[in-house]
Protein backbone atom coordinates (compact mmCIF):
# COMPACT_ATOMS: atom_id res chain seq x y z
CA UNK A 1 0.00 0.00 0.00
CA UNK A 2 1.39 3.36 -0.93
CA UNK A 3 1.74 6.14 1.49
CA UNK A 4 -0.89 8.80 2.52
CA UNK A 5 0.18 12.41 1.80
CA UNK A 6 1.06 14.47 4.98
CA UNK A 7 -1.34 17.57 5.12
CA UNK A 8 -0.48 20.47 7.51
CA UNK A 9 -2.86 21.75 10.10
CA UNK A 10 -1.89 25.47 9.07
CA UNK A 11 -3.31 28.30 11.15
CA UNK A 12 -6.17 26.79 12.98
CA UNK A 13 -8.27 30.01 13.73
CA UNK A 14 -8.20 29.73 9.79
CA UNK A 15 -10.11 27.91 7.55
CA UNK A 16 -7.42 25.60 7.31
CA UNK A 17 -9.48 22.29 9.35
CA UNK A 18 -12.44 23.33 7.97
CA UNK A 19 -10.88 22.56 4.24
CA UNK A 20 -9.44 18.89 5.95
CA UNK A 21 -12.73 18.12 7.16
CA UNK A 22 -14.62 18.54 4.55
CA UNK A 23 -11.85 17.26 1.85
CA UNK A 24 -12.48 13.92 3.82
CA UNK A 25 -16.30 14.09 3.31
CA UNK A 26 -15.91 14.40 -0.11
CA UNK A 27 -13.32 12.32 -0.90
CA UNK A 28 -15.37 9.50 -2.59
CA UNK A 29 -17.00 12.68 -5.21
CA UNK A 30 -14.01 14.56 -5.57
CA UNK A 31 -11.78 11.48 -5.74
CA UNK A 32 -9.12 13.00 -3.24
CA UNK A 33 -6.08 10.79 -2.33
CA UNK A 34 -5.47 9.28 1.22
CA UNK A 35 -3.85 11.93 3.41
CA UNK A 36 -3.86 12.34 6.91
CA UNK A 37 -3.50 15.60 8.88
CA UNK A 38 -1.29 16.42 11.74
CA UNK A 39 -3.08 18.67 14.19
CA UNK A 40 -4.71 18.36 18.11
CA UNK A 41 -7.71 15.81 17.42
CA UNK A 42 -9.88 17.65 19.81
CA UNK A 43 -10.57 20.87 18.06
CA UNK A 44 -10.56 18.94 15.01
CA UNK A 45 -13.60 16.76 16.59
CA UNK A 46 -15.06 20.20 18.23
CA UNK A 47 -14.99 22.22 14.90
CA UNK A 48 -16.69 18.99 12.86
CA UNK A 49 -19.74 18.87 15.34
CA UNK A 50 -19.97 22.86 15.61
CA UNK A 51 -19.84 22.75 11.70
CA UNK A 52 -22.75 19.99 11.49
CA UNK A 53 -20.05 17.54 9.42
CA UNK A 54 -20.04 14.70 11.76
CA UNK A 55 -16.31 13.54 10.30
CA UNK A 56 -15.42 10.49 12.72
CA UNK A 57 -11.84 11.34 13.85
CA UNK A 58 -9.44 8.05 13.82
CA UNK A 59 -5.88 9.02 16.07
CA UNK A 60 -3.05 7.27 14.46
CA UNK A 61 0.13 7.15 13.00
CA UNK A 62 1.16 7.63 9.61
CA UNK A 63 1.46 3.72 9.03
CA UNK A 64 -2.11 2.82 9.49
CA UNK A 65 -3.75 6.15 7.64
CA UNK A 66 -4.14 4.84 4.67
CA UNK A 67 -5.97 1.70 5.64
CA UNK A 68 -8.22 3.91 7.95
CA UNK A 69 -8.52 6.87 5.53
CA UNK A 70 -11.97 5.54 4.12
CA UNK A 71 -14.26 5.14 6.99
CA UNK A 72 -12.83 8.42 9.46
CA UNK A 73 -10.29 10.84 8.87
CA UNK A 74 -6.94 10.03 10.27
CA UNK A 75 -5.13 12.91 12.57
CA UNK A 76 -1.86 12.52 13.75
CA UNK A 77 -1.53 13.72 16.92
CA UNK A 78 0.74 17.31 17.89
CA UNK A 79 1.14 17.24 21.42
CA UNK A 80 0.31 20.65 21.92
CA UNK A 81 -3.52 21.68 22.22
CA UNK A 82 -5.01 24.06 19.83
CA UNK A 83 -6.44 27.20 21.81
CA UNK A 84 -7.39 29.21 18.84
CA UNK A 85 -10.98 30.67 18.16
CA UNK A 86 -12.53 30.39 13.98
CA UNK A 87 -11.35 34.08 13.40
CA UNK A 88 -9.07 34.82 16.32
CA UNK A 89 -5.24 33.57 16.06
CA UNK A 90 -3.83 33.13 18.97
CA UNK A 91 -0.06 33.20 19.26
CA UNK A 92 0.51 30.02 21.91
CA UNK A 93 -0.70 27.83 18.83
CA UNK A 94 2.47 29.36 16.94
CA UNK A 95 4.46 26.08 18.24
CA UNK A 96 1.52 23.80 16.78
CA UNK A 97 1.29 25.62 13.60
CA UNK A 98 5.47 25.22 13.05
CA UNK A 99 6.01 21.73 14.43
CA UNK A 100 2.86 20.51 11.95
CA UNK A 101 5.04 21.54 8.94
CA UNK A 102 8.39 20.26 10.68
CA UNK A 103 6.23 16.26 11.64
CA UNK A 104 5.11 16.61 8.08
CA UNK A 105 8.41 17.09 6.31
CA UNK A 106 10.27 14.70 8.58
CA UNK A 107 7.44 12.03 7.83
CA UNK A 108 7.50 12.38 4.08
CA UNK A 109 11.60 12.26 4.32
CA UNK A 110 11.14 8.67 6.43
CA UNK A 111 8.84 7.93 3.65
CA UNK A 112 5.81 7.48 5.94
CA UNK A 113 3.96 9.83 3.65
CA UNK A 114 4.38 10.59 0.06
CA UNK A 115 3.89 14.02 0.12
CA UNK A 116 3.78 17.37 1.78
CA UNK A 117 0.48 19.32 1.37
CA UNK A 118 -0.16 22.38 3.55
CA UNK A 119 -2.78 24.64 4.77
CA UNK A 120 -2.42 28.37 4.90
CA UNK A 121 -0.84 30.19 7.71
CA UNK A 122 -1.08 33.57 8.77
CA UNK A 123 2.44 35.33 8.67
CA UNK A 124 1.90 37.32 11.18
CA UNK A 125 1.38 35.91 13.95
CA UNK A 126 4.07 33.44 13.64
CA UNK A 127 6.66 36.39 12.96
CA UNK A 128 5.37 37.91 15.97
CA UNK A 129 7.02 35.04 18.24
CA UNK A 130 10.20 35.02 16.25
CA UNK A 131 9.66 32.41 13.11
CA UNK A 132 11.66 34.33 10.63
CA UNK A 133 10.39 32.74 7.85
CA UNK A 134 8.09 35.08 5.71
CA UNK A 135 6.21 32.00 4.60
CA UNK A 136 6.26 27.77 4.19
CA UNK A 137 8.52 27.96 0.68
CA UNK A 138 11.57 29.36 2.63
CA UNK A 139 11.31 27.08 6.06
CA UNK A 140 10.76 24.18 3.29
CA UNK A 141 14.38 25.06 2.01
CA UNK A 142 15.53 25.46 5.36
CA UNK A 143 14.49 21.87 6.36
CA UNK A 144 15.95 20.66 3.07
CA UNK A 145 18.77 22.25 3.90
CA UNK A 146 19.43 21.12 6.98
CA UNK A 147 19.31 17.51 5.65
CA UNK A 148 21.65 18.47 2.83
CA UNK A 149 19.42 19.10 0.33
CA UNK A 150 18.97 22.48 -2.53
CA UNK A 151 18.29 25.77 -0.90
CA UNK A 152 16.59 27.44 -3.58
CA UNK A 153 13.06 26.76 -3.08
CA UNK A 154 10.82 28.35 -5.52
CA UNK A 155 7.01 28.62 -5.41
CA UNK A 156 5.00 28.30 -8.68
CA UNK A 157 1.13 28.80 -8.98
CA UNK A 158 0.02 26.08 -11.14
CA UNK A 159 -3.52 25.52 -12.77
CA UNK A 160 -4.24 23.54 -16.02
CA UNK A 161 -4.70 26.91 -18.11
CA UNK A 162 -1.67 28.84 -16.37
CA UNK A 163 1.44 28.33 -14.45
CA UNK A 164 3.42 31.44 -12.95
CA UNK A 165 6.58 32.12 -10.72
CA UNK A 166 7.05 35.01 -8.89
CA UNK A 167 10.87 35.78 -9.02
CA UNK A 168 10.94 37.88 -5.89
CA UNK A 169 7.67 36.80 -3.28
CA UNK A 170 7.44 37.89 0.42
CA UNK A 171 9.30 41.01 0.17
CA UNK A 172 7.76 45.16 -0.16
CA UNK A 173 6.92 46.29 -3.60
CA UNK A 174 9.91 49.05 -3.20
CA UNK A 175 12.34 46.70 -2.51
CA UNK A 176 11.84 44.43 -5.03
CA UNK A 177 14.11 46.25 -7.86
CA UNK A 178 16.79 45.89 -5.81
CA UNK A 179 16.73 42.53 -4.93
CA UNK A 180 15.81 41.74 -8.87
CA UNK A 181 19.69 40.37 -10.59
CA UNK A 182 20.45 38.13 -13.81
CA UNK A 183 21.38 35.84 -11.69
CA UNK A 184 18.42 35.25 -9.31
CA UNK A 185 16.61 35.41 -12.46
CA UNK A 186 18.48 33.06 -14.32
CA UNK A 187 18.86 30.40 -11.36
CA UNK A 188 14.90 30.44 -10.76
CA UNK A 189 14.31 29.63 -14.21
CA UNK A 190 16.86 26.66 -14.36
CA UNK A 191 15.16 25.08 -11.53
CA UNK A 192 11.24 25.88 -13.39
CA UNK A 193 12.81 24.79 -16.31
CA UNK A 194 14.07 21.19 -14.81
CA UNK A 195 10.93 20.87 -12.57
CA UNK A 196 8.95 21.23 -15.84
CA UNK A 197 10.87 18.50 -17.29
CA UNK A 198 10.83 16.04 -14.66
CA UNK A 199 7.96 16.42 -12.45
CA UNK A 200 5.46 17.92 -14.89
CA UNK A 201 6.65 15.94 -17.70
CA UNK A 202 6.91 19.07 -20.41
CA UNK A 203 9.08 18.20 -22.73
CA UNK A 204 11.17 21.33 -23.39
CA UNK A 205 9.09 23.74 -21.02
CA UNK A 206 8.58 27.53 -22.65
CA UNK A 207 9.41 30.31 -20.07
CA UNK A 208 8.08 33.58 -20.84
CA UNK A 209 9.90 36.48 -18.65
CA UNK A 210 7.73 39.51 -18.16
CA UNK A 211 9.03 42.67 -17.39
CA UNK A 212 9.34 44.67 -14.29
CA UNK A 213 8.42 48.22 -15.71
CA UNK A 214 5.51 48.94 -17.74
CA UNK A 215 6.05 48.42 -21.58
CA UNK A 216 8.97 46.19 -20.42
CA UNK A 217 10.97 49.66 -20.15
CA UNK A 218 10.12 50.93 -23.40
CA UNK A 219 13.85 50.49 -24.06
CA UNK A 220 14.84 52.12 -21.40
CA UNK A 221 12.96 55.19 -21.51
CA UNK A 222 10.50 53.82 -18.38
CA UNK A 223 12.72 52.12 -15.94
CA UNK A 224 16.19 50.06 -16.96
CA UNK A 225 15.82 46.87 -14.97
CA UNK A 226 14.47 45.21 -18.10
CA UNK A 227 16.87 46.02 -20.50
CA UNK A 228 19.92 45.62 -17.75
CA UNK A 229 18.77 43.03 -15.37
CA UNK A 230 15.89 40.64 -17.22
CA UNK A 231 17.44 40.75 -21.09
CA UNK A 232 20.50 39.35 -19.84
CA UNK A 233 18.99 36.64 -17.59
CA UNK A 234 16.82 35.87 -20.64
CA UNK A 235 20.14 35.90 -23.54
CA UNK A 236 22.15 33.53 -21.00
CA UNK A 237 18.71 31.12 -20.63
CA UNK A 238 18.63 31.02 -23.92
CA UNK A 239 22.70 30.03 -24.68
CA UNK A 240 22.19 27.12 -22.62
CA UNK A 241 19.36 25.88 -23.99
CA UNK A 242 16.38 26.90 -22.52
CA UNK A 243 13.31 28.04 -24.28
CA UNK A 244 13.21 31.21 -22.45
CA UNK A 245 12.07 34.42 -24.56
CA UNK A 246 10.84 38.17 -22.76
CA UNK A 247 10.71 40.30 -21.01
CA UNK A 248 7.63 41.00 -22.04
CA UNK A 249 5.35 43.51 -21.16
CA UNK A 250 3.41 42.20 -18.49
CA UNK A 251 -0.31 43.85 -18.58
CA UNK A 252 -0.50 41.67 -21.91
CA UNK A 253 1.38 38.38 -20.85
CA UNK A 254 -1.74 36.50 -19.70
CA UNK A 255 -4.77 36.75 -21.94
CA UNK A 256 -6.13 33.39 -23.51
CA UNK A 257 -4.03 33.84 -26.72
CA UNK A 258 -0.99 34.67 -25.28
CA UNK A 259 -1.16 31.75 -22.62
CA UNK A 260 -1.16 29.84 -25.83
CA UNK A 261 2.77 30.54 -26.31
CA UNK A 262 4.34 29.51 -23.17
CA UNK A 263 4.46 27.10 -20.37
CA UNK A 264 5.31 28.96 -17.47
CA UNK A 265 5.57 32.72 -16.72
CA UNK A 266 8.56 34.04 -14.51
CA UNK A 267 6.84 37.14 -12.78
CA UNK A 268 9.24 39.50 -10.84
CA UNK A 269 7.27 40.31 -7.76
CA UNK A 270 4.16 38.73 -5.95
CA UNK A 271 1.30 39.79 -6.86
CA UNK A 272 2.55 40.51 -11.06
CA UNK A 273 2.11 36.45 -10.97
CA UNK A 274 -0.85 35.42 -8.54
CA UNK A 275 -3.33 38.54 -9.50
CA UNK A 276 -3.75 36.59 -13.02
CA UNK A 277 -4.00 33.05 -11.65
CA UNK A 278 -5.98 33.84 -8.91
CA UNK A 279 -8.01 35.79 -10.93
CA UNK A 280 -8.31 33.11 -14.12
CA UNK A 281 -8.77 29.84 -11.27
CA UNK A 282 -8.60 31.11 -7.54
CA UNK A 283 -11.08 27.76 -6.70
CA UNK A 284 -8.56 25.71 -8.31
CA UNK A 285 -5.14 26.94 -8.49
CA UNK A 286 -2.51 25.14 -6.32
CA UNK A 287 0.79 26.61 -4.82
CA UNK A 288 3.76 23.95 -5.22
CA UNK A 289 7.49 24.68 -4.51
CA UNK A 290 9.87 23.69 -7.01
CA UNK A 291 13.44 22.73 -6.14
CA UNK A 292 12.44 21.09 -3.11
CA UNK A 293 13.55 17.09 -2.64
CA UNK A 294 10.37 16.13 -2.07
CA UNK A 295 6.60 17.18 -3.37
CA UNK A 296 4.58 19.99 -1.55
CA UNK A 297 1.84 21.81 -2.49
CA UNK A 298 -0.65 23.58 -0.82
CA UNK A 299 -3.69 25.72 -2.01
CA UNK A 300 -3.77 28.96 -3.57
CA UNK A 301 -5.44 31.15 -1.54
CA UNK A 302 -4.77 31.91 2.64
CA UNK A 303 -6.14 31.81 6.49
CA UNK A 304 -9.46 33.73 5.42
CA UNK A 305 -10.36 34.57 9.14
CA UNK A 306 -13.24 36.32 7.68
CA UNK A 307 -15.22 33.50 7.21
CA UNK A 308 -13.72 30.85 9.14
CA UNK A 309 -16.11 28.95 11.25
CA UNK A 310 -18.83 29.42 9.08
CA UNK A 311 -19.09 26.74 6.98
CA UNK A 312 -18.41 28.81 4.05
CA UNK A 313 -14.95 27.64 2.84
CA UNK A 314 -14.75 26.44 -0.22
CA UNK A 315 -12.22 23.18 -0.55
CA UNK A 316 -11.61 23.16 -4.23
CA UNK A 317 -8.61 24.40 -4.30
CA UNK A 318 -7.16 22.15 -1.04
CA UNK A 319 -8.75 19.41 -3.16
CA UNK A 320 -6.75 20.14 -6.10
CA UNK A 321 -3.33 20.59 -4.61
CA UNK A 322 -4.14 16.92 -2.67
CA UNK A 323 -4.72 15.38 -5.98
CA UNK A 324 -1.64 16.94 -7.59
CA UNK A 325 0.90 16.32 -4.49
CA UNK A 326 -0.39 12.68 -4.88
CA UNK A 327 0.56 12.68 -8.97
CA UNK A 328 3.24 14.40 -8.41
CA UNK A 329 4.80 12.07 -5.67
CA UNK A 330 3.81 9.20 -8.23
CA UNK A 331 5.80 10.33 -10.91
CA UNK A 332 8.32 11.05 -7.97
CA UNK A 333 8.35 7.03 -6.92
CA UNK A 334 8.58 5.50 -10.09
N1 LIG B 1 -0.15 29.21 1.69
C1 LIG B 1 -0.32 30.06 2.69
O1 LIG B 1 0.04 29.76 3.81
C2 LIG B 1 -0.95 31.39 2.45
C3 LIG B 1 -1.22 32.20 3.53
N2 LIG B 1 -1.79 33.43 3.36
C4 LIG B 1 -2.06 34.20 4.58
O2 LIG B 1 -3.47 34.26 4.78
C5 LIG B 1 -3.79 35.43 5.50
C6 LIG B 1 -5.00 36.08 4.89
O3 LIG B 1 -4.67 36.51 3.58
P1 LIG B 1 -5.66 37.24 2.57
O4 LIG B 1 -4.84 38.12 1.73
O5 LIG B 1 -6.80 37.81 3.32
O6 LIG B 1 -6.16 36.12 1.58
P2 LIG B 1 -7.19 34.94 1.76
O7 LIG B 1 -6.97 34.04 0.59
O8 LIG B 1 -7.11 34.35 3.10
O9 LIG B 1 -8.65 35.61 1.63
C7 LIG B 1 -9.01 36.47 0.55
C8 LIG B 1 -10.53 36.42 0.34
O10 LIG B 1 -10.88 35.18 -0.26
C9 LIG B 1 -11.79 34.45 0.55
N3 LIG B 1 -11.39 33.03 0.52
C10 LIG B 1 -10.13 32.56 0.61
N4 LIG B 1 -10.12 31.24 0.55
C11 LIG B 1 -11.39 30.84 0.43
C12 LIG B 1 -12.04 29.57 0.33
N5 LIG B 1 -11.35 28.42 0.33
N6 LIG B 1 -13.38 29.54 0.25
C13 LIG B 1 -14.10 30.68 0.23
N7 LIG B 1 -13.55 31.91 0.32
C14 LIG B 1 -12.21 31.99 0.40
C15 LIG B 1 -11.67 35.03 1.94
O11 LIG B 1 -12.85 34.84 2.68
C16 LIG B 1 -11.33 36.48 1.65
O12 LIG B 1 -12.52 37.20 1.42
C17 LIG B 1 -2.53 36.29 5.53
O13 LIG B 1 -1.97 36.20 6.81
C18 LIG B 1 -1.61 35.63 4.53
O14 LIG B 1 -0.26 35.71 4.91
C19 LIG B 1 -2.13 33.91 2.13
C20 LIG B 1 -1.90 33.14 1.01
C21 LIG B 1 -1.30 31.83 1.08
N1 LIG C 1 0.98 34.45 -1.53
C1 LIG C 1 1.44 33.12 -1.49
C2 LIG C 1 1.69 32.72 -0.13
O1 LIG C 1 1.59 33.50 0.78
C3 LIG C 1 2.11 31.34 0.11
O2 LIG C 1 3.38 31.34 0.61
P1 LIG C 1 4.03 30.01 1.16
O3 LIG C 1 3.52 29.85 2.52
O4 LIG C 1 3.65 28.91 0.23
O5 LIG C 1 5.50 30.32 1.11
Amino acid sequence: MSAPLALTMGEPAGIGPELALKAWVDRQGSHVPPFAILADPDHLATLSRQLGLAVPIAVTEADRAQELFPLALPVIPLDMAVLAEPGIPNAADAPAVIESIRRAVELTYAGKTSAVVTNPIAKAPLLRVGFPHPGHTDYLGVLAEQRGGPSIPVMMLWCEDLAVVPVTVHIPLAAVPAALTTDLIVQTARIVAADLRTRFHVRKPRIAVAGLNPHAGEEGAIGLEDRDIIEPAVQALVQEGIAASGPFPADTLFHAAARENYDVVLAMYHDQALIPIKTLAFDRAVNVTLGLPFVRTSPDHGTAFDIAGQGRADPSSLIAALKLAAKLAARQAL
